[in-house]
């Protein structure tokens, strides 16, 4: 596949930019379109996904955890085709994209430790569609002494701006694993102090789905029905919030495997008590992060496959003090807010603008991470 030499970056010019975020739950790739100076957001554009085969999620899940060898090579392998099988397609109806973002997955994160590790190499993918393409959005940042995540944060503030919000207001994504991000709007850079607080605030998704694998074969708890039939057993909530994590001051992040005891807590329990209450623990997880926020927000957008979830988002509305809705009510897309990040952040590195701070991953100062591979 070749394409057109790219239109150089120019300065503050508005940019296309295609952002692609594959995310620790392992469903698939999602790509998503949006225009954007590197600071405000212009628009949004197309967005498509495509789902990892069963064989292809069992080879990437093998290299979770693991920092090098066999396992982590094949699960580069088997993201880089996903993403440029997605590229081919989304290319064809887009090619007034001027520049990639490529997240590529993340197989283990202990940012104190050995550091972060997102497989897929983005200087390949350069190379064969013939466009910038920038990666390796979190290793600047941990090398600065950062958690190297969350780092939609920068994105968040964008689109509260975008949004027109007036106050502070929260962004929950609830993957995988779940981030929170207090953004105040009238603080017009993302850097300055008092913009952003942003931290992952414990297991999402991921215990419930392989709760769901382990004893009923199935990938995730639709509409949260098998959670909505069961009651939550409260001393495995409250072993699970005495974990040293909910203590710790933020910024701060987690892997997606970091809690992964916790379906040992619900072991004893029905499919549908154990169910419900590791959706009671995402939930709880989030309460405990709200004391964070430095002034209470105005409302909490929920973004992320959680927010599918019923039973989630009303264990969400009766613990938190403040209104909880989808990310839809200010006309964003939920299920693209991550991929449309990667392709701001795309963009601002290319632009030598920072992607985080002090506020949202602890790094000394603020820093733009990525690295930019031209074809
Ligand atoms: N209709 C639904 N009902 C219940 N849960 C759902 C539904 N749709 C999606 N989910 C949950 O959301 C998950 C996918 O969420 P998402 O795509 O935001 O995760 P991710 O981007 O892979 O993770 P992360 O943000 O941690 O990197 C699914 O694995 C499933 O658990
Ligand atoms: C190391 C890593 O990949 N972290 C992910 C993960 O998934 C959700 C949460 O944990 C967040 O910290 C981050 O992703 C989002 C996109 C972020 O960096 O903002």
């Amino acid at each position: 596949m070749n394409r057109a030499k790219h239109r150089q970056d120019a300065g503050t010019e508005v940019v296309t930019a295609l952002g692609m975020m594959s995310g620790t739950s392992l469903d698939g790739v999602d790509a998503a379109v949006l225009r954007t100076d590197g600071q405000d957001i212009t628009g949004f554009g197309r967005s498509d996904y495509r789902s990892y085969s069963a064989e292809e999620r069992r080879v990437i899940a093998a290299g979770f955890g693991k920092w090098h060898g066999a396992e982590v090579e094949e699960a580069a392998k088997a993201v880089e085709a996903a993403h440029l099988a997605l590229l081919a397609d989304l290319l064809k109806d887009a090619p007034e994209v001027d520049l990639i973002g490529f997240h590529g997955q993340t197989l283990a994160h202990a940012p104190r430790m050995q550091g972060t590790l997102q497989v897929g190499d983005g200087a390949l993918l350069a190379r064969e569609i013939g466009l910038p393409v920038v990666w390796d959005f979190r290793s600047a940042d941990v090398e600065l002494g950062g958690e190297g995540a969350p780092l939609a944060p920068f994105f968040h503030h964008a689109c509260a701006r975008y949004a027109g919000r007036k106050g502070p207001v929260a962004f929950l994504n609830l993957g995988g694993v779940g981030n929170l991000t207090w953004v105040d709007p009238r603080v017009a850079r993302p850097e300055e102090d008092g913009a952003l607080l942003a931290f992952d605030t414990g297991p999402a998704n991921a215990p419930i789905n392989d709760l769901m694998q382990a004893r009923l074969g199935q990938d995730y708890d639709e509409g949260g029905k098998l959670a909505a039939r069961g009651r939550v057993e409260q001393g495995a909530l409250e072993l699970f919030l005495a974990e040293p994590y909910f203590a710790r001051m933020p910024p701060k992040s987690l892997d997606r495997n970091d809690f992964a005891e916790m379906v040992a807590l619900v072991g004893e329990l029905s499919d549908a008590d154990a169910c419900a209450t590791l959706t009671a623990m995402c939930a709880a997880g989030v309460a405990e992060a709200m004391q964070h926020c430095p002034a209470p927000p105005e409302r909490v957008y929920v973004t992320g496959g959680g927010r599918h979830n019923p039973v989630l988002m009303r264990m969400l509305d009766v613990s938190l003090d403040c209104p909880v809705t989808p990310v839809e009510e200010i006309g964003l897309d939920g299920d693209m807010l991550e991929a449309q990040a990667f392709a701001y952040l795309a963009v601002r590195v290319a632009r030598g603008l920072p992607t985080s701070c002090p506020g949202t991953t602890g790094v000394r100062a603020a820093v733009g991470g990525g690295t930019v591979s031209r074809e």
